[in-house]
């Protein structure tokens, strides 16, 4: 990894998450988790996705996932960031079953600035990230204008939503307040 495991506390680093739940009340993990998020000392959640229902993809036999991503702003080095988001999974009562298989909520790390490693513990950018739907038309809508994946990220999203094939549909969208950001008088 090309960053120390210890950010120093004045740095602040920006990171995309996936979020999915396909077990329990889908959408209440999802607002749980965000909200688990915003509550870390070292986490802000600058932006949310819309929330999309999607098809399972690899283990197919299980119910529909809810999907979203988020851009977090975070003082945590990637591997601690990683360590939080494990925390909240299991504090929300995720147990790891079956690989790919239900999950009342999964939390991934997608990328973290332009950080690449290849740690089995944390891979970044996270390795099949490209090739799942459901994951980059959630990115796409919080991904920032100038990222330098938007182009590639942007046409293969579009390609999802266009054919409908890839079994991904609007569900709701939640309003956030980043709360960092000065309030409107
Ligand atoms: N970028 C990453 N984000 C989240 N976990 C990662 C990442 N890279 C490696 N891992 C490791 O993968 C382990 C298993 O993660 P998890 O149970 O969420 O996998 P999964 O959801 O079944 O599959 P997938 O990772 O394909 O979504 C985690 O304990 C974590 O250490
Ligand atoms: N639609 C959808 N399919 C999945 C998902 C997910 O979040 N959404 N997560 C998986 C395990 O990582 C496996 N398959």
């Amino acid at each position: 990894m090309s960053r120390d495991n210890e950010a120093s506390p004045q740095t602040t680093s920006q990171a995309y998450i996936a979020l999915g739940s396909n077990m329990g009340d889908r959408e209440q993990m999802l607002r749980q988790a965000l909200l688990a998020l915003q509550e870390h000392a070292s986490i802000n959640v600058l932006r949310v996705s819309k929330v999309y229902e999607t098809d399972p993809v690899g283990y197919t036999d299980q119910s529909a996932f809810l999907n979203m991503a988020a851009l977090l702003e975070t003082t945590l080095a990637p591997m601690p960031l990683l360590r939080a988001m494990l925390q909240i999974e299991q504090q929300l009562g995720r147990k790891r079953e079956v690989r790919f298989g239900p999950r009342t909520i999964d939390l991934d790390v997608l990328l973290y600035e332009d950080v690449r490693s290849d740690e089995e513990e944390l891979i970044l950018p996270h390795p099949r990230m490209m090739e799942r739907a459901f994951v980059l038309v959630p990115l796409h809508d919080v991904l920032q204008p100038g990222h330098s994946l938007q182009q590639q990220v942007g046409q293969a999203a579009n390609r999802a939503l266009q054919d409908g094939g890839e079994g991904i549909a609007l569900w709701n969208t939640i309003n956030w307040q980043d709360a960092s950001a000065p309030s409107e008088s």
